[in-house]
Parts: structure tokens; sequence; C-alpha cells
């Protein structure tokens, strides 16, 4: 008999089993990685939503800390057609409830033909339909979570590798993975990491040779902030985006965003680089992308699937952004050279 349900918009309920109990609710996306599960589970860009693996046995080599992207699970709740005991613990110990024993290819169809769309979970002992139900009936949009980088972000700065001989990079935190801080880290550059919100001021306090802003959740019209401090620092420093950070740029500079109808997710996404001609294979998660660049910004990589921009640049005026992840965690590592080009591009 099922102890958990899903309800998807439309008022349609699935039984499932539950492997960690509670009731939950957010937008429903699905990713194709097949492996990767701890870094696609500490992704803060998945706060919101309810991430739906497709491949069907999520667990296999064990839950370690030192492969999260962050300090805590961010998506609401876990949708898997099965689930190891290790991964389905390491979710009730976060109070992420999770199900499994359902046909995740019936969901990933819905959603592939209808778009994400809002859900409620409810599971454990004593839930009923009706729970899952009114979950979904509480649940907004994600670009109604207006205030989605407060939920994210540092709260005050930090700073990586203070005595770093590398250039000083100004990272605006809309939800960043940790793998991006490394990523600079390693290439020797001095990292401060600012709240989502903070004010231009904040940023001159550190003279920095590389406005950077990250990967975040949501709708990049809600960091509105983050694109004051592009419009202020184009021109006086480079800039670099990933992900969020890309949209949030060309908002900033003219361009427009608009929401996928179900998005990219997974580790194995082409990227056609026009200017060489290489494809490379990369990891994504994103919900919205660059609808129109403006006038300031190059589209220079495309994805191969849907011709959407996948990377945005400006030699003159020193931008490059991506909306992938170069930061490639799990990987595939094809794209690690990004951060080579931006911090050369900042030592200039
Ligand atoms: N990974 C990200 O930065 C995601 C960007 C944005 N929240 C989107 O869904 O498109």
């Amino acid at each position: 008999m099922a102890d958990a349900y899903v309800a998807l918009e439309g008022d349609r309920v699935i039984e499932a089993r539950a492997r960690a109990p509670g009731t939950t609710r957010g937008e429903v996306v699905f990713t194709t990685a097949y492996t990767g599960y701890e870094e696609s589970l500490t992704d803060p860009s998945y706060e919101e939503q309810i991430l739906t693996f497709s491949y069907p046995l999520i667990g296999n080599y064990g839950v370690r800390e030192e492969r999260f992207e962050d300090d805590r699970v961010h998506p609401r709740g876990v949708v898997a057609r099965e689930l190891t005991d290790d991964v389905a613990e390491w979710l009730e110990s976060e109070g992420v409830p999770a199900v499994d024993h359902l046909d995740t290819r019936d969901i990933v169809t819905e959603i592939r033909d209808e778009g994400a769309m809002k859900c409620g979970i409810a599971a454990g002992p004593d839930v009923t339909e009706q729970d899952a139900l009114d979950e979904l009936h509480q649940c907004k949009h994600m670009s109604d979570h207006v205030d989605i980088g407060a939920q994210v972000s540092v709260e005050a700065v930090e700073t990586y590798n203070e005595d770093g001989d590398g250039a000083t990079v100004a990272l605006v935190d809309c939800g960043a993975k940790g793998s991006i801080m490394s990523s600079l880290v390693e290439r020797d550059a001095v990292v401060h990491v600012f709240p989502y919100d903070a004010s231009e001021d904040d940023i001159a306090e550190v003279d920095p040779d590389l406005l950077f802003i990250s990967n975040g959740p949501g709708d990049p019209q809600n960091f509105g902030q983050a694109g004051e401090l592009v419009e202020t620092y184009v021109g006086e420093v480079p800039l670099a985006g990933i992900c969020l950070g890309q949209q949030v740029v060309a908002n900033a500079l003219g361009g427009e965003t608009e929401k996928m109808e179900f998005g990219h997710r997974g580790v194995n996404q082409p990227v056609r680089d026009l200017r060489t001609n290489q494809v490379v294979m990369t990891t994504q998660n994103h919900g919205y992308t660059v609808a129109d660049p403006g006038d300031k910004l190059d589209v220079t990589q495309v994805n191969v699937n849907d011709d959407t921009p996948e990377g945005l640049e400006n030699d003159e005026l020193g931008i490059i952004t991506r909306q992938y992840h170069p930061e490639a965690n799990p990987g595939p590592h094809d794209s690690l050279g990004f951060f080579d080009d931006v911090l050369a591009m900042a030592e200039e």
C-alpha cells in the first residue's frame, strides 16, 4: 500500500513509497544526470524546487560530504525510481521529504510535454492524497519567490585565499556552488564572497580585478541589486557570470530573459563554440534562459540541442559568461578552461 503521494498541477495524484517523511511543495523539474546526485542535491540553484531523477537508481556510491556543493540539501523534495538507504537516510536527517517506487518516466514525460509545474508531496505512514493536494494548492511559481536570494546567499562577506598571488575577485553570491570558489582559489585568486544584495560601496572596498556573478535559484529578475552592480561596474572592471550570473548580466546590459519550457538539467548537454566550432559536454541546471542578449553581448556559444545561448562575451568591455556550469561538478571537465580565461582577463 502507498504511504506517499505526489500531486501534480491539474490535481493528478501519483502513489509512491515514502523514503524520507514529511509534506512539501515546489516546482517539479527533472535532471537526466546519471551521476552527481550529491552535487545536485546540495546545489543552491535547486532551492524551492522538487528534483526528479530520470536515472532509475540514485545512491549507488554512497554519500560523502567532500562532494557537497553547500552545507545543506536545497531541493524541497526528491523523487526517484529507487533511492538507496544511504541517500534516504541523509535526506531524512536533513528534513527533506523523498519518495520512490513510482514511474519517474511518466513524470519526466509529463514535464517534457507540459513544462515544469507545481507539485505537492506527502510522505509517511499517516498521510493522505489530500495532504499532497493541499501542498500543491499552496505552491508558488518560481518567479514569485521574489526574495529567494536571501535564502541561499552568505550574510556577510567571506574571504578565501587572502594571501593569494592572483587576481582579486568580488564574487556576488546569489547561491554559489562551492566548486566555483574552489575553482578560483585553485588558480590562486583572492576571492571575496559578497551577499547577493551587496552595494557598490561594499564591492569598492576590495578594489576587485573581476566582478563575478554566481549561479543561483529562480528568476534572474529577482536579483535586481546584482544587476545594478553590473551596470555600475561594466567597462570599469571585467565581468564574469555563471548560469544565473549570465542571465543577470544580460538583463543588466539591455538583454532579456524568459522561462524555458522545462529547462536543461543534466551532465551531458552539448555546447558548440561558434568561434572554434568545437563541441564540449557540459553540466547544466537552469530553467530560465537569455531570450535576447541585447546589443552589448555577442552569443559565442550555443546549446546544440535547441540553439539557446550558452556563452555571451564582449572582448572590448571584458565580459565572459556561461549558461552552463564550467566548474563542472560532478563533471565532465571539458569546460574548466573558463576559469583560466576569466582570470587572464582580470589580470590583463
Ligand atoms: N544554476 C543556475 O544558476 C540556475 C539559474 C536560474 N535560477 C535558472 O533556473 O535558470
